[in-house]
């Protein structure tokens, strides 16, 4: 079994680099297919999302080549296979291969979607999308059968603001036949990043990145070339890390406004954060005032990052509350952060969290892709020798993240250990 290894209390200086966004990743790969002739997207993360990805369009016939974060898609012999099991499995964005198949074939089977366990992720949202541009859905032993005579534009208004959702429609609504409208829709900015590729595809979208979304219906699209928007929540770990062990860090490579929320977050707890125009830089921290936090969706807080800011908060004078509003149980860093004695206690979508505390090496497990990024933060902190199990979901969305650790002076490896000392739940 891999494990990270981590020997805290080094001090963390230099630069860190921020890689391709994950979560738009994960939509520009599938969307590729709905070209009729090659797509190559340039700075994509080499995490195991994009690799399971890249492997899902490789069972339907599209030709991948993939090198140095560059992957040219020729989907020109893509076929209409079914993808019940397996790979699908491995993450929740293989529910974009919903949106792309149905508007490429007018029909799909695909497994439900694997992910982060945080909660119910129901994807009811997209369903109804679907239906309300004529497709019959079915959910038959486990796989989702998606059945089409003809894609119509529809007009269809979100219950739920959802991210997954807006782009599975846009990715079926860009072939179909007039005019879609998404009402409430998301407007994360890996929305407008996939509304990019498929407008320089040949797509007609307008109002990306608003919470209303039209589409009028083309033909076909054609291939382009497309260079994806850096990860906004890796850009975010990595703030998150310099405020908490950082003797000054600058990330490279990020949006600064992309992390809004985040940077007056920091500011509210005393972190000084200097914006550049694609650098931010964090001296080392003098004192931490204890905030509460509220996740919401775009522009407001992400949920992607409260777990790894529970731990800075871990390192405030005070009590701080964070309340997750988009997920039901993400909070399971808590149990693992309790173990290197951090003292927090969940209550229902909160979790109230007391500091400054000395944080100490133990063996814990990453539940979950942002809770292990949490652990790998509390164990560049914590006094001796943390071992981090479960390492799987953290290499589905950080890329490299070993090298660009030690890169800035961290002391931490990748190791194989016997099965036998996995931690227990
Ligand atoms: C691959 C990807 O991009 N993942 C991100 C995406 O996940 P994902 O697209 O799954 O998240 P959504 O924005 O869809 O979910 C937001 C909320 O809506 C609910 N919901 C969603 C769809 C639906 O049909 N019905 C429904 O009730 C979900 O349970 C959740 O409570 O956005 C989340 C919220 O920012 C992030 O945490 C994930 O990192
Ligand atoms: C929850 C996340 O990912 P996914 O939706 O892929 O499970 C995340 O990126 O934090």
């Amino acid at each position: 079994m891999d494990v990270y290894k981590i020997r805290g209390g080094k001090p963390l200086q230099g630069t860190i680099k921020v890689s391709g966004a994950k979560n738009s990743a994960v939509a520009l790969i599938p969307a590729s297919i709905l070209a009729d002739s090659p797509v190559t997207i340039e700075g994509l993360p080499e995490i195991s999302d994009v690799f399971t990805l890249k492997a899902l369009l490789e069972d339907i016939g599209s030709k991948v080549d993939f090198e140095s974060g560059k992957m040219i898609i020729d989907p020109t012999e893509t076929i209409a296979m079914p993808l019940p099991n397996g790979n699908v499995k491995k993450l929740r964005a293989s529910y974009y291969m919903m949106g792309a198949m149905l508007g490429r074939f007018k029909h799909a089977a695909i497994g439900l979607p694997g992910g982060c366990h945080l909660g119910p992720r129901p994807i009811d949202q997209h369903i109804k999308g679907f239906e309300a541009l004529g497709a019959k859905v079915t959910n038959e032993h486990g796989a989702i059968y998606l059945r089409a005579d003809e894609l119509r534009g529809a007009k269809i208004y979100l219950d739920v603001v959802s991210v997954g959702a807006t782009i599975n429609i846009m990715l079926a609504a860009v072939l179909a036949k007039g005019r879609t409208i998404i009402e409430n829709a998301a407007k994360e900015p890996e929305i407008i990043d996939v509304a990019t590729l498929l407008s320089n595809m040949g797509a007609n979208i307008k109002g990306a990145g608003t919470n209303v979304i039209r589409i009028e219906g083309v033909e076909k699209l054609h291939g382009t070339k497309h260079t994806i928007i850096p990860d906004r929540i890796e850009a975010g770990t990595f703030m998150i890390m310099a405020a908490t062990v950082g003797d000054g860090i600058t990330i490279d490579n990020v949006i600064p406004f992309h992390v809004e929320a985040l940077t007056a977050k920091l500011r509210e707890m005393g972190v000084e954060v200097v914006e550049g125009e694609e650098q931010i830089f964090i001296p080392k921290s003098k004192s931490l005032a204890a905030v509460d936090v509220k996740t919401l969706v775009y522009p407001g807080f992400p949920t992607d990052l409260q777990q790894p800011f529970s731990v800075l908060l871990t390192q405030a004078t005070g009590t701080s509350v964070i309340t997750d509003t988009i997920y039901s149980a993400r909070f399971k860093q808590i149990d693992e952060l309790r173990r290197m004695n951090a003292e927090g206690k969940v209550e229902g979508q909160s979790v109230i969290l007391s500091g400054p505390t000395h944080l100490q090496a133990a063996t814990v497990r990453a539940t979950d892709l942002r809770a292990g990024a949490a652990l790998v933060i509390a164990g560049l902190l914590a006094e001796g020798e943390t071992e981090i199990q479960e390492i799987k979901h953290i290499e589905r969305g950080y890329s490299s993240l070993i090298e660009k650790l030690r890169g800035i002076g961290a002391d931490i490896r990748k190791e194989n250990v016997p099965e036998k000392a996995t931690v227990k739940e």
